[in-house]
């Protein structure tokens, strides 16, 4: 088994990429979720965290002056516990590039929708208007370019005709689920890297698409 490989986790709301996190946790992963940390003292994903034992601190970004001092504040709690991953679990705000530059290449998000397309916020309603017939989501390293950083699994899915917004959210949600603790467990035991010319699978270099997965 791989060394264990320490995970701070970051989330702003529900948390179910949480959950899906800590439910694919077992002894033959080397993972380990340290903390999570929260912008919203009110994401139920805290309630997630403290239920399987796992350590919580909220920082609110209310709270501080300006994205730098908020973002130093985060780095200051997640650095303790030393990690080689940081999670972005829906979390909700965009992230300075001092934050970024420290934990470059050990730091993943989730988004819901297939990167490049969608980058920012409303992704489902805006695939929908578009009249997509595919959509998904991708996991990606994290860079300063707002989820423009090289994809390292993407989920896609057909939309069915006439799909309300609520479904089709729910069906990524489900993919998410899948992929998110997939790519993490890849970069645990040491098969997902950020290199120069991009993300890299057990050495080899991924499309811009990622390792794709159709569901
Ligand atoms: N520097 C980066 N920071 C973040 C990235 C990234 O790729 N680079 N990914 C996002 C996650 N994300 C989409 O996947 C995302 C999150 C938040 C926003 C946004 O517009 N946030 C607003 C506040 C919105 C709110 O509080 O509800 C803001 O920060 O002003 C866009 C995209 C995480 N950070
Ligand atoms: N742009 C970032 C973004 O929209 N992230 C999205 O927030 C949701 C969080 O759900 P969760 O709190 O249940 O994991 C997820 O669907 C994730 O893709």
């Amino acid at each position: 088994m791989s060394a264990p490989c320490n995970v701070v986790v970051l989330i702003s709301g529900s948390g179910s990429n949480l959950q899906a996190l800590i439910d694919s946790l077992d002894e033959e992963n080397p993972v380990r979720i340290r903390a999570v940390v929260s912008n919203r003292a009110e994401a139920l994903g805290l309630q997630r965290a403290q239920a399987a034992g796992i350590e919580t601190h909220v920082v609110q970004h209310r709270d501080f002056a300006d994205r730098e001092s908020f973002d130093a504040a985060l780095m200051e709690i997640i650095d303790v516990h030393q990690p080689q991953l940081v999670v972005l679990a829906g979390f909700m705000r965009i992230l300075t590039p001092g934050f970024v530059r420290h934990y470059q290449g050990r730091l993943l998000n989730i988004h819901p929708s297939l990167l490049p397309k969608y980058k920012g916020l409303d992704t489902h309603r805006r695939a929908l208007e578009a009249g997509d017939h595919e959509h998904g989501c991708s996991v990606h390293f994290v860079t300063e370019e707002l989820d423009g950083g090289p994809v390292a699994v993407q989920a896609v899915l057909r939309i069915g005709a006439d799909e309300e917004i609520g479904a089709l959210t729910e069906r990524v949600h489900a993919a998410e689920h899948i992929i998110y603790p997939l790519a993490v467990r890849w970069f645990a035991d040491g098969r997902l890297r950020l290199a120069e010319q991009g993300a890299m699978l057990d050495g080899d270099l991924l499309p811009p698409t990622g390792y794709l997965l159709r569901i």
